[in-house]
Formats: C-alpha cells, structure tokens, sequence
C-alpha cells in the first residue's frame, strides 16, 4: 500500500535531512501513529507520501506506483486516491459544512447527482446531519473537524492522512475524532495519524512509527507514545535495546 525504501529528504538551506534512510511498509486497512518531536520528519513523511515534496534519494509506492515515475500531470489524479486532515482544520469560511463537502467533489467533476448523495451520507456519517446549512465559524472545533474529514473521504479514499487532527481539540472532543477515525479504518481505510497526543496513542495501542532526526527508531506493532527504552547515549538505532526497534529498526540492525 505505502512502501519507503531507503528514503532520504533533505530541504534546500538545510543541511540535516528531514528523513533519513527511512524504510518501511504500510499495508492496507492499517491505522499507524507516527510520533516524535517537533521537527523530527513527521509532516515531510505525510507530504512525501501526498508527492507535494519528492525524496532526495531512496523510492516511495503508493497503491502501487512508484511516485518518481508519476508525471505532474498525473499527481491530481494520484491524490484522488488519498484523503488529507490538518490540525487547523482549512475549511473555506464563506461556504456553509454541505459547501465544503460538496466543492472537494465539484472539483473533481463529479456529478451534482452524486454530490446531492454522496455528501448527507457522509454527513451523516460523522454527525454532523443537522448541521448542513451552518458555516464553519458556527461550529465547534470538534464540528469543524467533522466536516473536514467528511470532506477528505467523502470521495472514498484508500489513504487518510492526519497531520495532528486533535492538536486544536480538548481530550473528550478529540476522544470522539479518533472514534470516527477508528470507523474509518475499520471500513477498510489505511489512516496515518502524526500526532503529538500521548493519552490518544496510549490508548490505542496501535502500530507506533517514531521518528528521531528523520530516522525509525521504533515501529511497535502495539505501541504506547513514550518508548520504554532510556537511550544512554544520544538518539538513533544504536542506543535502543533491541526489543524495542521493531520490524524497520531490527531491520537496519542486521544490515549494520
Ligand atoms: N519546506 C522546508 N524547507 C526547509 N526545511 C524544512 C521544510 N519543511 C520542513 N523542514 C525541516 O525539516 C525537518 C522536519 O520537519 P517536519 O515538519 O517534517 O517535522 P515534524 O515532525 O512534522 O514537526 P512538527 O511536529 O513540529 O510538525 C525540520 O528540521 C524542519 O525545519
């Protein structure tokens, strides 16, 4: 479904590479939280995944192509296959929640009978069926929120990536997000969540990728947020006990 071999990022005027060698395999229908400290590669991994940036070397498939060889001409189309939800939400103001739904279909051509269906389904969907005519600053955040991920797989997507979706939300609205993210995954949805929410990840307990300096430093299949191992020496592979690489880590470990 996602597979990174050897993917390093590395942004102009900096000479630290956001990723980092980074290899790994998501397959279809899972629900991965990736973990780590500000600045330690997370977003880039979702924007290399979206092919909004392209690595500096290594190769990444999504839904089984290889992004390198896909032309820009064909990344809109690409993308129709992933869904895209950001901690600030980004709902157009002046439309009202069906609007904002609607607009993501609209522009991809879809018919206005499809679009009249498709979006109080998914509406309704993430509870937000009373509240179609509402704009977004007549709603909660957690509202806000609702409408953006019914936007972001209103069209059916194979992929869901959510870059801090309860990053602006309070612990019980965003208990009700990851509800609705759990139901997403469940109907067959891969969901990639970067996430700075400890309590959200320790409840889960679902794969955890955490990354330190643009590299893996654990992929657990079960994971809390706080890794168990106390590193002596600095980050990286190296100083991890080796129970707790997971798949990628144990990986490099024998190629070391
Ligand atoms: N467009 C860019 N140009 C230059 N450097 C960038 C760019 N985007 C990110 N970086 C750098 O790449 C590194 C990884 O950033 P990234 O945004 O991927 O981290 P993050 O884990 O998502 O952080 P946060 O949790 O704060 O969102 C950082 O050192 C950052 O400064």
């Amino acid at each position: 479904m996602i597979r990174f071999d050897q993917v390093t990022k590395l942004y102009k005027g900096n000479a630290r590479p956001a990723l980092n060698a980074v290899t790994l395999e998501i397959l279809r229908g899972e629900f991965v939280f990736l973990v780590g400290a500000s600045g330690s590669g997370k977003s880039s991994f979702l924007r290399l995944v979206l092919k909004e940036e392209s690595p500096s070397r290594g190769q990444i498939h999504v839904l089984g192509q290889n992004l390198g060889g896909l032309t820009s001409r064909k990344v809109p189309f690409f993308r129709r296959n992933l869904g895209v939800v950001f901690q600030d939400f980004r709902l157009l103001p002046q439309k009202n929640v069906f609007d904002n739904v609607a607009f993501s279909l609209q522009v991809i051509g879809k018919s206005r009978g499809f679009i009249q269906e498709a979006v109080p389904d998914v509406l309704k969907m993430v509870g937000l069926a009373g509240k179609t005519n509402r704009l977004p600053h007549e709603l909660s955040g957690g509202e806000q929120q609702r409408v953006a991920i019914a936007r972001a797989i209103v069209n059916k997507p194979a992929i869901l990536l959510a870059d801090e979706p309860t990053g602006n939300l309070d612990p019980s609205t965003s208990a009700g997000i990851m509800t609705l993210l759990e139901r997403i995954s469940q109907s067959g949805t891969t969901v990639i969540m970067a996430t700075h929410d400890a309590g959200i990840v320790d409840q889960m307990q679902r794969r955890v990728i955490e990354l330190v300096s643009g590299q893996i430093v654990r992929d657990e299949r079960q994971g809390g947020y706080q890794t168990q191992a106390i590193p002596l020496q600095g980050f990286g592979p190296s100083s991890m006990p080796r129970q707790n690489l997971g798949i990628a880590g144990q990986a490099e470990e024998a190629i070391r």
